[in-house]
């Protein structure tokens, strides 16, 4: 019977009295922060945490399927505590939740129905928690996070849809990362296998080194070589080595280097951001491939008519530019984040701009090469199950007389028929076949090439023969010419002569 009003400042007097009183303190941790529009990272970790560490002392727990996450998650049901201790504290959490206060429909997530986290302590244990505890809970809550966590394959959307106020709109979209490639499936030489490891060990291991020396804690790689050399395997597999998201920048889809810049901003540590076939996007001098450009200058020069430019490397920000690729890796916004790889790809290393794969940019140069034998043992073991056969010596002579990328040599191991039944030696005398192929089709060409260069130099030489017979003829013709010139000065000469010593003959014989 008491009015609403009443009764609210009842309720409260009574919690502060009864807080007055209580040696007990309560920090609330809320789902969502200020801005209302997404969940809070600290609610979002002390969740983690929960359900990770205390969550086996709860007794009602519930169970939901991560947004992206194929595990399940289990974490403390709502209106039920745990008990916790650290450092010799006890800590009491309580998972609750808040129905609004008004009945207004709200358009923000999450608003009408407000979820919290309680955590209750001594009041003599209020530092030990504040200082020490809430931090301790954090940085457990976001590497259970990050170990939970459903890896994510990341690709930019055209700016043209970017919107921040629609979920789905932002500048990336992604999938789930599902590429099973790893070290041990990768086909390469042991030796720079164990390398690029130990390398990338390293790397996630020096925080503290990379701050210690002045600098971001990011690497570069540029790995480069031949098609179906196993370029993208290689950085599926150092995802998966590293427990890394994988940003996948398609650079003909960026329009400038403020999109370039704002893209990179929007990227998460612990990721590798992977430009593919950095040659077919931006070339040697910096200038951006423009293709409609290209497609009009072709067109325009079938038609007879002047051709379009591409532009230089001038940032008028209406491309991306050299220096703007070179700012994205190493300028001062690429130390935001931290904790991240950069890989470049290319099949021509040499197109590139030294600029742009210097060491300290693009610090390890991977080359990615043919099939050697070694590889091939990887591959065979990887698709038929065997590490020795009489084949193996047949094999390794070809693989060292012969060019072939290990897609080509791991497709000849595939069984090609769904019904027969898997036959090694089948698979093995077919790859023995298609390296002969392969040896022969090599020494064709080598010999048409030798043929051609050798047809060239003939034809070169006879050239050269032919102008120098022309140059002597021309020269034979000059030298006649010449004699006949001198043969009648000399004429002319003696007629002089003649006439002279004749009047001075006159002239002493008078
Ligand atoms: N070194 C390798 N180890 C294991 N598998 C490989 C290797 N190289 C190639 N493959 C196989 O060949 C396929 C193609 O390889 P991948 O796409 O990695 O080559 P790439 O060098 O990136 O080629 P491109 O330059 O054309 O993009 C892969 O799906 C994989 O099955």
């Amino acid at each position: 019977h008491l009015p609403v009003a009443f009764r609210h400042r009842l309720s409260t007097w009574a919690n502060k009295l009864a807080s007055f009183f209580s040696p007990y303190l309560h920090i609330t941790i809320s789902e969502y922060g200020a801005e209302r529009f997404s969940r809070s990272d600290l609610f979002l970790a002390v969740e983690a945490y929960l359900s990770d560490a205390c969550a086996r002392r709860a007794h009602r727990l519930k169970a939901e399927l991560g947004k992206d996450s194929k595990n399940l998650q289990v974490s403390v049901d709502d209106n039920d505590e745990v008990t916790d201790t650290f450092k010799g504290a006890t800590i009491w959490w309580y998972a609750a939740k808040k129905l609004p206060r008004s009945q207004v429909i709200s358009f923000y997530p999450g608003q009408d129905e407000r979820r919290f986290y309680q955590v209750v302590f001594h009041r003599r244990h209020r530092d030990l928690v504040v200082g020490s505890y809430l931090p301790y809970v954090l940085e457990e809550g976001r590497a259970v996070t990050v170990r939970n966590r459903q890896r994510r394959l990341f690709t930019n959307n055209p700016s043209s849809s970017w919107n921040p106020y629609r979920s789905g709109n932002g500048v990336w979209s992604h999938v789930p990362f599902e590429h099973p490639a790893t070290f041990d499936t990768l086909a390469m030489d042991p030796d720079d296998k164990e390398a690029i490891v130990d390398d990338l060990e390293a790397f996630r291991e020096a925080k503290d080194y990379y701050a210690k020396v002045g600098k971001a804690w990011k690497r570069g790689y540029l790995l480069h070589g031949p098609p179906g050399t196993g370029k993208s395997t290689m950085i599926a597999s150092m995802a998966n080595f590293l427990d890394y998201d994988v940003y996948d920048l398609e650079l003909t889809a960026v329009k400038n280097n403020t999109e370039l810049r704002k893209l990179f901003i929007e990227t998460t540590g612990k990721s590798i951001i992977v430009i593919e076939d950095i040659d077919c996007s931006v070339d040697l001098t910096g200038k951006r491939k423009d293709k409609k450009a290209q497609k009009k200058n072709s067109e325009d020069e079938a038609d007879g008519k002047p051709m379009l430019s591409v532009e230089p490397d001038k940032d008028d920000g209406t491309k991306v530019t050299l220096s703007g690729l070179l700012n994205f890796i190493d300028g001062l916004w690429s130390a935001c984040g931290g904790e991240r790889i950069i890989i470049f790809t290319t099949n021509h290393k040499d197109k590139l701009d030294p600029a742009l794969i210097r060491r300290g940019r693009m610090d390890k140069h991977i080359e990615m090469s043919y099939c050697s034998f070694e590889a091939f043992k990887v591959l065979a073991s990887n698709y038929l199950d065997i590490t020795e056969h009489e084949l193996f010596g047949e094999i390794r002579r070809l693989l060292e007389e012969t060019d072939m990328s290990p897609a080509d040599v791991a497709e000849n191991l595939m069984p090609m028929s769904k019904k027969k039944k898997r036959d090694n030696n089948a698979c093995l005398a077919g790859l023995v076949e298609a390296l002969k192929k392969a040896k022969e089709e090599a020494a064709a060409a080598k010999a048409k090439e030798e043929a051609e260069a050798k047809e060239k130099a003939e034809a070169e030489a006879e050239a050269k023969e032919a102008m120098e017979k022309e140059a002597e003829a021309k020269k034979g013709q000059g030298e006649d010419q010449g004699n006949r010139d001198t043969t009648s000065e000399s004429t002319e000469g003696k007629m002089s002569n003649g006439e002279i010593k004749g009047s001075e003959q006159v002239a002493s014989d008078n």
